[in-house]
């Protein structure tokens, strides 16, 4: 009798998954012990999300901050399916692909990360650009193409959410839309990035006031329409003539998660050990936005690609371990600190003890992404290129 090589599944390849796959064809396997080790997802690419904003500048290209799969898992071992997850049968370990192939698993690791919901007010579904992955970048970039290339005089956006990515958002959009635009940032609470430390708020207040961008602190949206934005401050409800409106707000689970049979919180996230194991199924890992994870000091993390990141280390790890019968490892996450994108020669960084704006925290926040980016060959690309293209392009 033939006896069957284990197989790895890792679901998603983002922060979690992509790094999950690369750090387990890295770790000491013995003869014979390698498993097979296989990462589905449904894009082609990665996506580095915290640059993801550069895109619309031109500060980035696609390639930089977006690489093939095939690309990054070249030389590793890790075998690619380009596919979207449409169930999991966690009692026969096999995982259902929507075009109809099913995959054994050994160990799965859940790594599909999360959606931004748009169902929140009436008309955000057929109005509202989202901003999460390479498809939104790209829808994006061609509304905001067309709008530049009209005859309007102004550019009037309106960006929901004052947390990073709509601040982000809107220092890099007022950047590229200059006098022509006419930003505003709708936040519901009284104060923007309520979780940032006192010096990145700063920064950033300073960044959008600079840029002109206007704040609706306290505003709720009511309503979206082809042209307009309906917001309610303190009980009294305008309406906004808008060419844009870009909904940064919120993080919800994929629905293939929700139909999992697997303890979930409130908000539709998976419940796991410190160890990354979900309950009642040890051969099952989960991390990133879709796990509701506690690490061993008993702080529930938050949804972050800086935790996703980090856990992906433990996960890969603690399958070692679990295949190769050692201890397994509770997650411990060490807060680094947070860097913000202000514009295209502004950033903002607290972390380590240290505190940066301005261009010094542009340039430390691009070689602290640099350092975070997948492969060694892949970071070596990027950062030639962000050697050579200022050379080419004052010679050019
Ligand atoms: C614009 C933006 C900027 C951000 N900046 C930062 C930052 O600066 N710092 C920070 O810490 N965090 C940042 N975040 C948050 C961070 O990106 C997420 O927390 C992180 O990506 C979560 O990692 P993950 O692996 O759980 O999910 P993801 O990285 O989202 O990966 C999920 C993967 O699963 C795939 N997938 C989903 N559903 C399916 C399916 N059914 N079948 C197959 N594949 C599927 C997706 O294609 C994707 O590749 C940012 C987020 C955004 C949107
Ligand atoms: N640079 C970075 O480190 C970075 C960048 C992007 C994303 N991220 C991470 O990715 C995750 C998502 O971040 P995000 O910025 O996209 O979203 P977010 O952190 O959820 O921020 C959304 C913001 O919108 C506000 N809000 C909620 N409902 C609203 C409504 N109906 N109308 C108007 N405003 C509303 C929230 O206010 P309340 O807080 O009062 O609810 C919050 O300020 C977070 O975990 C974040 O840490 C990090
Ligand atoms: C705040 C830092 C890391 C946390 C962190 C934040 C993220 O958004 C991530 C996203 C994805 C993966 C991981 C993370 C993540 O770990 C970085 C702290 C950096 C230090 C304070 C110092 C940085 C030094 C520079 C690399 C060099 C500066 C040279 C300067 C321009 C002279």
């Amino acid at each position: 009798m033939t006896e069957q090589t284990t197989r790895i599944c890792i679901l998603g390849g983002g922060f979690g998954g992509l790094y999950t796959a690369l750090r387990l064809s890295q770790l000491p396997w013995e003869n014979g012990e390698k498993p097979e080790i296989v990462l589905v997802d449904q894009s082609d690419r990665f996506i580095f999300a915290p640059l993801l904003y550069e895109l619309l500048t031109g500060e980035l290209q696609t390639w930089e901050i977006a690489p093939t799969f095939t690309e990054l898992l070249q030389s590793t071992g890790v075998r690619f399916c380009q596919a979207v997850v449409s169930g999991i049968n966690t009692e026969q370990q096999r995982v259902q692909l929507q075009d109809g192939l099913e995959i054994s698993y050994h160990r799965l690791v859940l790594a599909l990360g999360g959606e931004t919901p748009l169902d929140m007010v009436p008309g955000a579904t057929s109005y509202a650009y989202p901003f999460r992955n390479i498809s939104d970048a790209y829808r994006l970039e061609e509304r905001l193409r067309v709008l530049e290339e009209s005859d309007a005089e102004k550019i009037r956006v309106a960006i929901v959410g004052g947390g990073y990515s709509g601040v982000e958002l809107a220092c890099k959009l007022a950047d590229r839309l200059g006098e022509r635009g006419r930003l505003r940032l709708i936040e519901i609470g009284d104060e923007i990035l309520r979780t940032s430390p006192e010096f990145n708020r700063a920064a950033a207040k300073k960044a959008l006031e600079a840029k002109g961008v206007f704040l609706d602190l306290e505003t709720k949206v009511e309503s979206i329409r082809q042209d307009t934005i309906s917001l309610q401050y303190k009980s009294q409800v305008d309406t906004i003539p808008v060419d844009l409106v870009i909904w940064t707000v919120g993080t919800r689970v994929a629905p293939v998660v929700k139909t999992l049979p697997l303890k979930q919180n409130h908000r539709g996230q998976i419940t796991t050990t410190p160890t990354l194991q979900v309950l009642d199924h040890s051969e099952i890992f989960a991390l990133g936005d879709l796990a509701d994870c506690h690490d061993a000091e008993g702080q529930q993390v938050p949804a972050t690609a800086q935790v996703a990141f980090q856990q992906a280390d433990y996960t890969a790890w603690n399958i070692w371990a679990s295949l190769t019968n050692r201890p397994l490892l509770p997650f411990r996450y060490q807060q680094l600190g947070e860097m913000m994108a202000l514009g295209k020669d502004n950033a903002t960084l607290t972390g380590l003890g240290v505190k940066l704006d301005g261009s010094l925290a542009y340039v430390a926040r691009r070689l602290a992404y640099l350092y975070r980016m997948p492969t060694f060959h892949h970071q070596l690309k990027v950062g030639f290129n962000w050697l050579v293209r200022p050379i080419i392009d004052t010679l050019s």
